[in-house]
């Protein structure tokens, strides 16, 4: 298949990215940072944009972190004026969802299977999470009369995302909850990503932690939350009019074809695929949808005009 995506190696083409787009929404894992190891020439580059006052958002389908831990975590890794604002997680998207779109009553709990960036943000929409990062869930011996199943029947929806403390009585649980009530309660899944780039290595992905309750239930997630859920792009659009009356002002930079690819795309974005992360450059000419440019990594921006 011919290649029409432009590699982005010349200054010309860098300096015209940068007159083109007004706005500029970033993948952070595989993107920004590999776990807290940050990629080269990247905070150059989210400074020269903002010195050109260009708008730059984070868009990460990593629910492990709510958007205050994540405005932590960009102020210690030298992001020094990040804001709360910039940062649209799939945490928060899910929140968003359940509060307004599924509009679960206030009066119900969330069973999660997940880190405390998605019970943050649920309790910040105003619910009661169960499960999560509740320390009594993290045994070695397992339990069929753990208290735990005793079911609660304040329980009104299931949210599954990226678990690092996976263990048999939290899928257990979760397993008990999606079969509930004949199969009923609502099932939301942050994000879909089969896999977790790290330095050097693909650990597992929210996306495999949800197949294994998926499996288990035989129910597909309600709606998954995360890139490339137009849900997500809507939010971002809502709170930047520019881009929602011209989306081709916006810039999508990820490193995963299904997610943040498609997420640009289907948002009406240009997109750049970086090969820091998921992607191998090999691939690029094998896809019918291909990105319109891509680079060997976020950092080639600042590098090329300088
Ligand atoms: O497994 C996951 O959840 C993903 O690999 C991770 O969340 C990706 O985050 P992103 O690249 O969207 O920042
Ligand atoms: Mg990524």
């Amino acid at each position: 298949m011919t290649i029409n995506s432009q590699k982005i190696s010349s200054r010309e083409q860098a300096e015209a990215i940068l007159d083109k787009y007004d706005y500029f929404l970033f993948d952070c894992d595989g993107v920004l940072w590999l776990g807290d190891h940050l990629l080269p020439h990247v905070i150059e580059t989210i400074d020269l944009l903002q010195s050109k006052g260009k708008t730059v958002l984070f868009v990460t389908n990593n629910s492990t972190k709510c958007r205050e831990e994540y405005t932590k975590k960009f102020h210690k890794l030298g992001f020094g004026s990040v804001t709360k604002e910039q940062i649209v997680g799939s945490s928060y998207a899910t929140a968003v969802y359940i509060e307004k779109i599924m509009k679960l009553p206030k009066d119900k709990k969330i069973w999660v299977l997940g880190e405390r960036g998605i019970e943050i943000e649920l309790q910040e929409a105003g619910y009661q999470t169960l499960g999560g990062t509740d320390p009594e869930l993290n045994v070695d011996s397992f339990d069929p009369e753990h208290p735990y199943f005793n079911l609660d029947d304040d329980v009104g929806c299931v949210v599954a995302g990226l678990l690092f403390q996976v263990n048999y009585l939290k899928l257990s649980l979760t397993l008990q909850y999606l079969l509930k009530d004949n199969k009923s309660i609502p099932f939301v899944g942050t994000n879909i990503d089969s896999t977790f780039p790290m330095k050097g290595k693909l650990l597992m992905g929210a996306g495999s932690i949800i197949e294994s309750v998926v499996f288990a239930s035989g129910r597909q997630p309600d709606a998954v939350c995360g890139k490339p859920n137009s849900g997500m792009m809507n939010t971002i659009k809502a709170k930047n009019e520019g881009l929602k009356a011209n989306p081709l002002k916006g810039l999508m930079i990820g490193d995963r074809l299904n997610t943040d690819m498609l997420f640009g795309r289907n948002g009406g974005l240009d997109t750049l695929l970086v090969l820091t992360g998921i992607e191998l450059e090999q691939l690029v000419s094998k896809v019918e949808q291909q990105p319109t440019y891509y680079a060997s990594k976020l950092g080639v921006i600042y590098e090329l005009t300088q």
